[in-house]
């Protein structure tokens, strides 16, 4: 596809580099255009061979925004403390400043764009399995394709240095036509056979959760989530973008995230949004409970109606609920919270649902909002910090980045994090599964279990490990 607006471009480009001369500093140019609809997932496999290793995908549910990075120009990782939501706050503000724009503005989800995550707990310390990822990572792709609303957007961003001189701005061009060229059908190709699976100390994670359930009924602790590994073998390494293009196509329902690091990549379908802003309106999505699906529809509606007026699952809900209206309220001038839970329908499970909405305070960033609810009682527990030294104690796999928040946010302080569940972290021909439980005084360990199995089966299927379950 040929690129049109160059003069623009190089207009754009130009004010930059007299901007990064005059005041002796790098700055951030980012030039956005309207194009010619590309799929996303064709633009990110486009990047498989510059750029591998970093780059990210993203899809909500309600397909509004979809955007796919390829390479990098900054990396940010920060110390790993409870600072650490506002220091790459501060770092992403930093990178914006004295930026220069051209093209198309105001659009959400365009133009400079920060993509990656936190792990769930800054406190545990690293073991190998993480060490790509850190305690948190986020990129500013190079480039990016948004699409929003149905509307196509190409994002290209660099840092001008005062020395820089305009043959970059022919070898961006040149680059970014042949990432548009792509057409990926023809290179598609199958998921590896899954040759090995292991359910880590699946035993004791039992025994885990038969302590948690006696914690909870003598001491102040309510609810705690317990998490559990499976670990596959891959008969030859797994490309991330057929494993997405999967889980686009079985869980439409879910959030599809990836997040590739070096040579290993984080990605899954989560059906839980932690937190989206759009201008000042705030959502967040409470959602813990959960039974199988039927296999007639009447036996699904049965089963749905049970989860509705299951006590035990409705506890597990109204902590979760209370918590981020709570949260919420506190940076919100107004909130709204439904009274009962709906239901929420994934190919193999079905969860209790309450979505959340309010307006922001003027202060309330993004990463305010998250600091404030990460970790909810749906991926940590109640009271939080009781809940995480048990995780930190009990738990015998590294969380890193599952049931943490991952997402995105622009310059223009619009963003979504959903929490990384049903998920998956692929290294090679290796792959770590992670499912968890909210563990509740009327849990029962054998059940939660199989509570576990069901919430593996996204990632499983997506692998090419259920048939067609
Ligand atoms: C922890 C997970 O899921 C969480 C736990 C749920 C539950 O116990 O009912 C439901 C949804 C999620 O908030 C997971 O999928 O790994
Ligand atoms: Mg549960």
């Amino acid at each position: 596809m040929a690129i049109s607006y160059e003069t623009e471009l190089a207009e754009g480009w130009n004010k930059a580099l007299q901007k990064a001369k005059k005041i002796n500093k790098k700055i951030l140019f980012s030039e956005v255009l309207k194009i010619a609809p590309i799929a996303p997932l064709t633009f990110y496999h486009a990047g498989k061979d510059m750029y591998s290793g970093e780059r990210f995908f993203w899809q909500d549910p309600n397909k509004e925004i979809t955007i796919a990075g390829a390479g990098k120009i900054e990396k940010i990782q920060v110390n790993p403390d409870s600072s650490r939501y506002e220091n790459m706050e501060n770092e992403w503000k930093e990178l914006m400043q004295d930026g220069v724009k051209c093209g198309i503005l105001d659009i959400a989800a365009t133009g400079p764009l920060l993509f990656g995550g936190f792990s769930f707990d800054p406190e545990k310390s690293s073991s190998a399995l993480w060490d790509q990822f850190g305690d948190n990572l986020f990129y500013l792709p190079k480039y990016m394709v948004s699409v929003i609303n149905g509307e196509t957007y190409l994002t290209s961003n660099v840092i001008c240095s005062p020395e820089d001189r305009v043959d970059l701005y022919i070898k961006l061009l040149h680059e970014r036509e042949l990432l548009l060229k792509e057409n990926w059908e023809t290179g598609f190709s199958a998921c590896p056979e899954i040759t090995g699976a292991e359910e880590v100390e699946a035993e004791q994670w039992k025994r885990a959760v038969a302590n948690s359930i006696k914690e909870i009924k003598s001491t102040e602790l309510d609810k705690v989530v317990l998490a559990r590994e499976m670990r596959l073998t891959l008969s030859e390494s797994a490309s991330s973008e057929v494993i997405i293009k999967t889980l686009m196509e079985e869980q439409p329902e879910s959030f599809i995230f990836c997040l590739e690091s070096g040579s290993d990549c984080f990605l899954g379908a989560t059906p839980e949004r932690l937190v989206k802003k759009t201008g000042n309106e705030v959502f967040s999505t409470c959602l813990a409970g959960s039974i199988i699906r039927g296999k007639t529809n009447e036996e699904d509606a049965q089963l749905g109606e049970e989860l509705l007026t299951d006590e035990k699952n409705l506890l597990e809900h109204q902590y979760v609920v209370s918590m981020i209206a709570g949260a919420l309220g506190s940076i919100c001038d107004e909130i709204s919270v439904p009274e009962k839970p709906l239901l929420l329908k994934m190919r193999h499970i079905q969860h209790l649902y309450t979505p959340v909405s309010g307006f922001g305070k003027k202060e309330a960033t993004i990463f305010k909002m998250i600091e404030k609810l990460h970790p909810t009682p749906a991926l940590g527990g109640l009271p939080k910090d009781k809940a995480m030294v048990i995780i930190r104690e009990t738990e015998l796999l590294e969380r890193g980045f599952y049931a943490a928040p991952i997402g995105w946010t622009d310059g223009y302080g619009n963003g979504e994090f959903a929490v990384g569940i049903r998920s998956a972290l692929i290294q090679g021909k290796n792959a770590s599964l992670f499912a968890g439980c909210g563990i509740v005084e009327h849990s029962n360990p054998e059940s939660e279990y199989q509570e576990t199995m069901i919430k593996f089966k996204p990632m499983l299927s997506a692998l090419g490990g259920l048939g067609n379950e």
